[in-house]
């Protein structure tokens, strides 16, 4: 089922978690909400749920406004952080609860209940631990039990917040690609909150970045790192360096620096140039930007260098690709620096 938001607020006393937000989900997506703490991620996800009313604007699902329905009569699968399962239940009681709490008259039988319960153990690769307790699972396997209650249910959508944020980083890397084999599988609508860019540009189709209660930028994975339409969008999403600047004419002149780049449709006044950190070449000095090595770091694969440009205040990341016979230069060596690519965005 799709889902629209439409103009939704919400305020906490002076704080806007959330900021006139629209958005449109379609049927069958996978869609990251990313931001560092504080941005309403999960207030928006509370919101679409029915845990938390919005002050304004409207949710829909499919055609039918949801804004005033409850948690219960939305019927969304919701997985917390913290596998929130039963203790006292077993596994294959945690699954079956939703279908089991349910009134009497929408409530399946028994024989129908177990038959989803093992074809839900089958799905989350758990077929023999229906007779187990929480307490007997791996962090990871908790969560997997967890997803399968939320889809014991039918939802409408799944809403999962930073489900994978309590696990260690091996184990939230091979449940992520688990995941996103179960969303193929299963073509759910799915949302998930992410503060991790790595876990959001993976896993996604499309990827929302939420900065202060307002969206940011939407799109795919794709988009979000090679065209990010913000310095706030470059800057979050991955390792990134700056250069100090101004726009004139149509060209940006870094400080301190006689080379000049195209500055594209930036208007005339204070910018700045971002790059990452493998889109630099470093050559001899006299060649591009000009700069002094401030320190080699060694990494399995790679070395960083770190660069100081004269009048800027921040160094300059870039990586070398390690060939083994490659001359890497020393700390204090003058270097000049190319960049086939960039982006130039308003200071
Ligand atoms: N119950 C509350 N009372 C007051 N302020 C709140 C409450 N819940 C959230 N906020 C504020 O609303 C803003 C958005 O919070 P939210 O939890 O949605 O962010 P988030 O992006 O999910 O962050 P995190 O990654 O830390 O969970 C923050 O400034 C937060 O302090």
């Amino acid at each position: 089922m799709d889902l629209r938001i439409e103009g939704v607020a919400k305020r906490y006393g002076a704080t806007a978690a959330l900021d006139q937000v629209h958005l449109h989900i379609a049927a069958g997506e996978l869609v990251a909400l990313l931001g560092p703490s504080g941005s309403g991620k999960t207030t928006l996800l509370r919101v679409v749920a029915g845990l938390l009313p919005a002050d304004a604007g409207r949710v829909l699902f499919g055609e039918t406004d949801a804004t005033q329905l409850s948690l219960r009569e939305r019927n969304v699968g919701f997985v917390f952080q913290q596998y929130a399962l039963f203790r006292h239940m077993t596994v294959a009681e945690n699954i079956a609860f939703g279908l089991r709490s349910r009134p009497r008259a929408r409530r399946p039988d028994k024989a129908t209940i177990r038959r989803r319960v093992d074809e839900l153990l089958a799905l989350i690769q758990l077929p023999e631990h229906g007779q187990r307790y929480p307490e007997q699972l791996s962090g990871g396997q908790k969560q997997r039990v967890a997803l399968a209650r939320a889809l014991a249910i039918d939802p409408t959508m799944l809403l999962l917040d930073e489900p994978f944020g309590a696990l260690d980083a091996k184990v939230r890397v091979e449940l992520r690609r688990w995941l996103r084999r179960l969303h193929d599988q299963t073509g759910q609508t799915t949302v998930f909150v992410t503060h991790d860019q790595d876990e959001a540009l993976e896993l996604a189709d499309r990827v929302v970045v939420l900065r202060d209660g307002r969206i940011e930028q939407v799109g795919t994975p794709r988009e979000i790192y090679d065209q990010p339409a913000t310095a706030y969008v470059f800057d979050f999403i991955g390792r990134a360096s700056a250069i100090e600047g101004r726009v004139q004419d149509r060209r940006f002149h870094a400080e301190g620096q006689a080379v000049t780049f195209d500055a594209g449709e930036v208007a005339d006044g204070p910018a700045q140039l971002y790059l990452r950190p493998h889109d630099a070449l470093v050559g001899p000095a006299g060649e591009g930007l000009q700069a002094q090595v401030a320190a080699v770091h060694h990494h399995a694969g790679r070395i960083t260098l770190e660069l100081a440009l004269p009048l800027q205040a921040q160094a300059l990341e870039v990586d070398l690709v390690a060939a083994p016979d490659a001359s890497v230069p020393a700390a204090g060596e003058q270097v000049g620096v190319r960049l086939p690519r960039y982006r130039v965005y308003p200071a």
